[in-house]
């Protein structure tokens, strides 16, 4: 486990710098994250647990009520105390859109629900992401958007930003001093004093525009959520957070650049088209060797027609397809 949390001995909690993890390290935890939370949606999917995205003190209360009322605990247990890494349930977490024992299901979400849980799994996957936004390693992508927002932002106007899938309080959306307030939000708050724990798509509508803002920022967070629907979903949400009293307001997106330079459903310019549908211009774009920035104004142009997008975004088109390619998309 990466993360500890040491006492005093009189029994006061020693706040410890959270340890530097590699970057190819941090990316292998994150990885190995995904890849458990995927597998585990399959076995709840065949189980008939519904999952709560990101809320896993539901989770595991969903996951406990169904091994009661199945009396499958004993099968979970010994999933759950197997030996990690263990040759055999890797091999049947891999294969597990084919099998359905339910037997070695429940042993299999034993065995995945201890490695997030028990063994630190979803800690160390926190503690992983949190490294892209470490400053000594560059990594703050809101930094390129402040750049371009110094071009374009009208002196004296108060931009509010809405910060989804927020890490830290201290990147440059929250520093500049050109945002205020900025709203931050994350699934799993690793400081709820400064980041709410709250799933966008769960964040009650505005009910006015003093509570919309000038500003969303997506950044590395379309490509967290697990289905290309629920991407869709969210895009579509965007537009109820947005101020309709001022005349510009935008969308930061950001994704990693494979999303759209080599995946089998989606380019740069089917995801513009996408924006574009939903009333979306691209302002700005910048792309590194490993990420794609994007800027997107609000517009309120003449829309595509609905038989557009039946046709074109409502269902994955392949457009193209190579054998090392990716399969991200999204639908709306
Ligand atoms: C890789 S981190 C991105 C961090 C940061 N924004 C950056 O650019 O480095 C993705 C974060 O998005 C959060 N996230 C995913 N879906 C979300 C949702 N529906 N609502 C709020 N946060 C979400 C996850 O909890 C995770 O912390």
């Amino acid at each position: 486990m990466l993360s500890r949390r040491r006492k005093t001995v009189t029994g006061k909690l020693i706040v410890e710098r959270p340890p530097a993890i590699k970057p190819s390290k941090a990316r292998r935890i994150i990885r190995r994250f995904h890849l458990l939370i995927n597998k585990r949606r399959i076995i709840c999917n065949k189980i008939g647990i519904k999952l709560l995205e990101g809320d896993e003190s539901t989770n595991s209360e969903r996951i406990s009520e169904k091994l009661r009322l199945n009396d499958t605990q004993s099968f979970y247990d010994e999933g759950w105390n197997a030996q990690n890494p263990s040759s055999e349930y890797e091999a049947q977490m891999l294969k597990i859109q084919r099998l359905d024992d339910d037997i070695q299901l429940f042993r299999i979400l034993g065995y995945i629900m201890s490695e997030i849980h028990q063994r630190g799994g979803l800690q160390n996957y926190q503690l992983a992401s949190s490294m892209g936004q470490d400053r000594n390693r560059g990594g703050d992508s809101s930094k390129i958007l402040m750049n371009w927002f110094k071009t374009i932002r009208t002196p004296g106007h108060q931009y509010r930003a809405l910060e989804i899938g927020s890490l830290s309080a201290e990147n440059a959306i929250s520093t500049s001093g050109v945002f205020d307030p900025v709203i931050r939000i994350d699934l799993n708050s690793s400081d709820p004093a400064k980041i709410k724990r709250q799933d966008f798509m769960k964040r009650p509508l505005p009910p006015s525009d003093a509570e919309k803002f000038d500003l969303i920022s997506c950044s590395l967070v379309l490509n967290f959520v697990p289905t290309p629907q629920l991407r869709g979903a969210m895009l579509h949400r965007f537009q109820h957070f947005l101020r309709l009293d001022v005349e510009k307001t935008y969308i930061f997106l950001v994704l990693p650049l494979p999303c759209v330079s080599n995946s089998r459903y989606m380019s740069k310019t089917l995801l513009c088209d996408i924006m574009e549908y939903l009333g979306y211009k691209q302002s700005h774009a910048h792309e590194s060797s490993k990420i794609i920035y994007m800027l997107f104004q609000r517009s309120f142009g003449q829309k595509v027609h609905e038989e557009q997008v039946v046709r074109e975004f409502s269902k994955k088109v392949l457009i193209r397809d190579k054998a090392n390619m990716n399969n991200f998309s999204i639908v709306l």
